[in-house]
């Protein structure tokens, strides 16, 4: 009988199929008791070696697999690596703002060094986001669009002041009583008695127009109507419109209307007006024609709206002089309010509302502060108060006196004559 050590077994030189010559010489003889005792023996020795073989099998079909996975996920990375150094070695692509899309392939860009060009458009990218003010990458040597840059910020988020409640009332309001008057018929009642015009047979005004210099309480008029009516009060400021995204003013616009439709009750407050719609002066260049787009955008939705429902237009300048005459036509911006610099009656009661909640002096002689502040306007009225407070917490009083009072006037009124000195005519501050 051949001996097949263990080793064999494992190492696999081990002839499962041969018989050894020497087995047969149990066969026919006494030994065949003995034989059979062998063979039996053999097979379980074989068994339990197949048992183990099957075993080292499974183990070694484990790490074939797992040598695969790892192949594969090298293979992964060296496909990502071989991309980035690819992408590190091409050449840089140009950053440019969408001035006009004149059709599907052909785009007007302003190119982040200055010159604007009409550049083809890559078929992969989609005409939606091709929209005047989108932000592109170009390819260095065609020019074409290959990339559109995602905004981080959503312009209609930052470009919108919304305000469900306003805590502002007529009563904060020093010397504009024919000005309410005007904004409680043109804007509060269409909204709180609608059916009161209806039953009369008249429409309302579909936009109010405040003007006035800085700070005499347009702002103030539209926040307190708003308070008053429970309106959501949104705010956009014609400047930002134009000045931070340039061509996604009438895509602002849009949104604006839409927001006010799905807010409504709401008054929609366009500051600074101006800045969108004055006159034109000059066609050819691309920024005066963004200004123009976002006015026709604003006013085809004030065309398209009814002026009965519960949405309310204001607007405000500062330079009713310079305003598209487009803008002002009956069925748009119909009631023009002038919001004057406070007289020296509404001074005094300026100065008296924003010191209500002060702790001031019992003999703080108001009509005199307000003789002394001829040419203030209620948010430098504002100012002179706030400063009096100032004064009186620096010295550590417990109220603010007269001559608190007129320290502030002196200072504000001279820092305001100064400032004035430097501006151009017709700037204010
Ligand atoms: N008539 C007023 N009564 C009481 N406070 C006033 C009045 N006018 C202005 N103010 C004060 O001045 C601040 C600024 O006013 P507001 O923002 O309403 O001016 P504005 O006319 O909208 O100015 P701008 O044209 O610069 O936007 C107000 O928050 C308020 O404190």
């Amino acid at each position: 009988m051949s001996e097949t050590s263990d080793s064999d077994f494992e190492h696999g030189r081990y002839d499962f199929t041969s018989v050894n010559k020497a087995d047969y010489d149990y066969v026919g003889t006494d030994n065949e008791e003995d034989f059979s005792k062998y063979l039996l023996d053999r097979m379980r020795q074989l068994e339990s070696r197949n048992t183990l073989l099957k075993e080292q099998c499974d183990q070694i079909e484990s790490e074939k697999r797992f040598v695969e996975s790892q192949k594969l996920k090298y293979e992964r990375e060296v496909r990502r690596l071989q991309a980035e150094v690819d992408r590190l070695k091409t050449v840089p692509l140009v950053v440019a703002t969408i001035m006009d899309v004149i059709s599907e392939e052909k785009v007007l860009v302003r190119s982040s060094t200055g010159p604007q060009f009409m550049v083809n458009v890559s078929q992969y990218l989609s005409e939606e986001s091709l929209v005047p003010g989108a932000k592109v990458a170009l390819n260095q040597q065609t020019l074409a669009i290959v990339e559109v840059i995602p905004t981080s910020e959503d312009p209609a988020v930052s470009a919108m002041e919304v305000i469900e409640s306003q805590d502002v009332d007529y009563e904060d309001i020093g010397g504009l009583d024919s000005q309410i008057q005007e904004l409680i018929e043109s804007v509060e009642l269409p909204l709180t008695k609608p059916e009161a015009f209806q039953r009369i047979g008249i429409t309302p005004p579909k936009g109010v127009l405040l003007y006035g210099e800085p700070g005499t309480g347009k702002t103030l008029l539209a926040k307190a109507v708003a308070h008053r009516t429970e309106a959501t009060y949104i705010r956009v400021v014609g400047s930002e419109l134009i000045q931070k995204y340039i061509g996604d003013g009438s895509k602002l616009v849009r949104e604006l209307f839409d927001m006010a439709r799905k807010k409504s009750p709401s008054i929609i407050f366009i500051d600074e007006l101006d800045a969108i719609a004055s006159r034109r002066l000059n066609d050819t260049n691309g920024a005066d024609r963004e200004v123009q787009r976002t006015l026709m955008q604003l006013l085809a939705e004030m065309d398209g709206f009814d002026n009965r429902g519960d949405v309310r237009i204001i607007a405000a300048t500062n330079r009713l002089d310079v305003l598209d005459p487009a803008i002002l036509r009956p069925g748009r911006f119909d009631r023009i309010v002038n919001v004057p610099m406070p007289d020296e009656e509404a001074r005094a009661n300026i100065f008296r509302i924003h010191t209500r909640f002060m702790s001031v002096a019992k003999d703080i002689d108001f009509k005199k502060l307000a003789k002394l502040t001829e040419k203030a306007s209620g948010a430098d009225l504002n100012a002179i108060a706030m400063e009096a407070g100032m004064l009186a917490v620096r010295l550590d009083k417990k109220t603010i006196s007269m001559d608190d009072f007129l320290e502030s006037v002196q200072k504000v009124m001279s820092k305001k004559e100064t400032e004035k000195e430097v501006l151009p005519e017709g700037m204010f501050i």
